[in-house]
């Protein structure tokens, strides 16, 4: 991994726990009542949303109003390193259980779909689109999948602090197309 994107994850991370400790679970209701309208999406598209961990915005206030809107939810699966990600479709309330890292999965017995919109985690964005995450590359490899099954909308989720200049650029980063903050959704710009 180069330094460059090492040096900024460790900075991202502080940015992002000052940022928490700021707003909260406030920024939460806020990504909730910006909505997903500003997409357009069809109304029997699947969501895939992520369950917080550590500092992550809560993306859970987002995804009872797309259910309450009618759309179909999932969350994502690890299925190992270097393997991309399995979603499986789970609804507000579904059992879950503790996964790697403690992040909560749904169970296996709920069916695997492929998202339509993929709402994204990270620890930092740029103004292109381009994501820093943890650095075990799942995300990249999840949308580069979909991507080549059918025409998806990857959203990031982040408090506007997260924004930097550029992020370091590899050549299998796969860009988000827009990334949704507490103050509203910013359309990433082509390259
Ligand atoms: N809430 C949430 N769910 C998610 C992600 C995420 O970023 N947030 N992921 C997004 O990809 C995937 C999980 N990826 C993760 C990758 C690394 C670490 C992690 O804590 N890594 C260690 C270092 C591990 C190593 O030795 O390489 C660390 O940072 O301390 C956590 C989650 C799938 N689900
Ligand atoms: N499509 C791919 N094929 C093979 N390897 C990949 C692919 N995408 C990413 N990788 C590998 O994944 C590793 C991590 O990538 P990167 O640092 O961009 O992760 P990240 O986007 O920060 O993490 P995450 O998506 O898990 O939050 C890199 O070492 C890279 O080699």
């Amino acid at each position: 991994m180069p330094d460059a994107k090492k040096e900024l994850r460790a900075e991202a991370f502080l940015r992002r726990k000052d940022a928490f400790e700021r707003h909260g679970a406030e920024a939460s209701r806020k990504i909730a009542a910006q909505g997903l309208d500003f997409l357009g999406i069809k109304a029997d598209a699947v969501v895939s949303g992520f369950a917080a961990i550590r500092d992550e915005i809560n993306p859970g206030p987002l995804m009872a109003w797309l259910q309450a809107e009618g759309f179909r939810l999932a969350l994502p699966v690890m299925q190992g390193r270097g393997k991309p990600l399995l979603m499986r479709s789970w609804s507000p309330g579904d059992a879950m259980a503790p996964a790697a890292w403690g992040i909560a999965e749904p169970l296996e017995d709920k069916p695997a779909v492929d998202p339509d919109v993929v709402l994204v985690p990270l620890l930092a964005f740029d103004g292109r689109g381009y994501r820093l995450g943890y650095g075990g590359g799942f995300y990249d490899r999840t949308l580069k999948r979909l991507r080549a099954l059918k025409p998806i909308v990857a959203v990031g989720i982040a408090y506007d602090e997260q924004r930097v200049d550029a992020v370091p650029v590899e050549s299998y980063d796969e860009k988000l197309d827009w990334v949704l903050t507490p103050s509203g959704p910013q359309r990433c710009l082509d390259p």
